[in-house]
């Protein structure tokens, strides 16, 4: 295994008919995932998340930039570009693409180098199934006898066999049902672990994106917008329309006076100081919803969706602000109850943002 550096990679794509301009698909994208760490890279369709797993993969050249596994430059800076099979990369698509006609244990040991095959071979084929915490006698099933999750894992098993350099994840959960999904996502990241595998996986999901991984990449139209723990991503974006796509957000008006500001929500305490005009980025589970009327901004509640577990709470506030809080759905208000509503927790400040008229 080795780390992954990404340095400033650029991909144009031409234009691919008359009066159609040329695509830049990664922007000038810098990222450095650790050896044996676990990267998520979240973006909306389109954002240029696969282009960059084929340019590392080697199916793809840079048109600017440097891509090193290690100390190695596998393509730019002037290198000649090492060939995707040199490059040593496990590859999990997003079905995984196993061989109809060919057992779990041949589709495993597919990639072994031909000296490890036979007796070390079927040691190895064991020793994968083990990690991605199948059955040892399903190396006689083929893939048609497996569930959609169970092909993933032994998709990941195959790309692990020959033990790679880095292993790259291209949307590996999508084709499988929710509550497969998290099952499956969750024995991923175990085997990675347990294998110190440096990895990147490609996703347009925020939950699989922020619960999976060490460091979330956030890329949007091309280029990479922030690049942190998923923590920080979710708690401290760098910009109100990350916070927006990596969960719900409610972005205030306020004025902010060293590390506090006013807005229609009261007072709040902020991460950082600032001075002057601000839009706050709250959390929804950070609004505190009292039913009791002790304390708080009073508003109207004009809209529930109860989750079970928990509860989105839509509020508009008497000046006519509309906010949404997220509370425990053990006891919560109705449609036209009057609650009052306060921040906990400490809220980020960005340079003002157009706010669209309260509805
Ligand atoms: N071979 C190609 N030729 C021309 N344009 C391309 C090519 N491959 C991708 N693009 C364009 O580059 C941009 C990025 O595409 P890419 O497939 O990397 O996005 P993505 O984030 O992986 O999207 P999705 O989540 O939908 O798979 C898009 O505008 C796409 O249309």
């Amino acid at each position: 295994m080795s780390s992954l550096t990404i340095t400033e990679v650029t991909k144009d794509f031409a234009s691919t008919g008359p009066g159609r301009s040329a695509t830049r698909a990664v922007d000038a994208v810098s990222l450095h995932v650790p050896h044996g760490s676990f990267t998520t890279v979240l973006g909306p369709s389109g954002c240029g998340k696969t282009t960059l797993l084929r340019l590392i993969a080697g199916f793809l050249l840079p048109d600017g930039g440097s891509i090193a596994f290690g100390d190695t430059v596998v393509a730019g800076d002037g290198v000649k570009p090492m060939p995707p099979q040199v490059r040593r990369v496990g590859y999990v698509p997003q079905e995984g693409a196993l061989f109809p006609h060919l057992d779990v244990a041949a589709n495993i040991a597919f990639g072994l180098p031909r000296e490890d095959r036979g007796r070390g071979g079927d040691d190895r084929v064991a020793e994968m199934l083990d990690l991605v915490e199948l059955p040892a006698d399903f190396r006689h099933r083929r893939p048609d006898e497996l569930s959609g999750g169970q092909q993933q894992r032994v998709a990941l098993a195959r790309s692990l066999a020959p033990r790679p350099a880095v292993v790259l994840l291209d949307e590996p959960f999508s084709s499988l049902d929710a509550s497969l999904r998290g099952s499956t996502s969750l024995a991923v990241r175990r085997a990675l672990a347990a294998s110190n595998t440096t990895a990147l996986l490609v996703t347009h999901d925020q939950n699989e994106a922020l619960s999976l991984a060490d460091q979330v990449a956030v890329m949007r139209a091309g280029r990479l917008v922030q690049s942190a723990s998923p923590s920080e991503v979710y708690l401290s974006p760098s910009d109100p329309q990350v916070a927006e796509f990596v969960g719900r957000a409610v972005v205030l008006p306020g004025t902010a006076t060293a590390s506090r500001a006013t807005c229609p929500l009261g007072e709040v305490v902020l991460t950082e100081p600032g001075e002057g005009p601000v839009s706050l980025m709250i959390r929804p589970e950070q609004i505190y919803v009292d039913l009791a009327h002790a304390e708080g901004v009073r508003g109207t509640v004009e809209e529930l969706s109860y989750y079970g577990h928990d509860c989105a709470v839509q509020v508009r506030l008497d000046d006519g602000t509309p906010v949404l809080a997220r509370m425990a759905g053990v006891r919560h208000p109705v449609p036209g109850d009057v609650v009052h509503l306060r921040v906990t927790g400490l809220v980020r400040a960005y340079r003002p943002v157009a706010h669209p008229p309260a509805s």
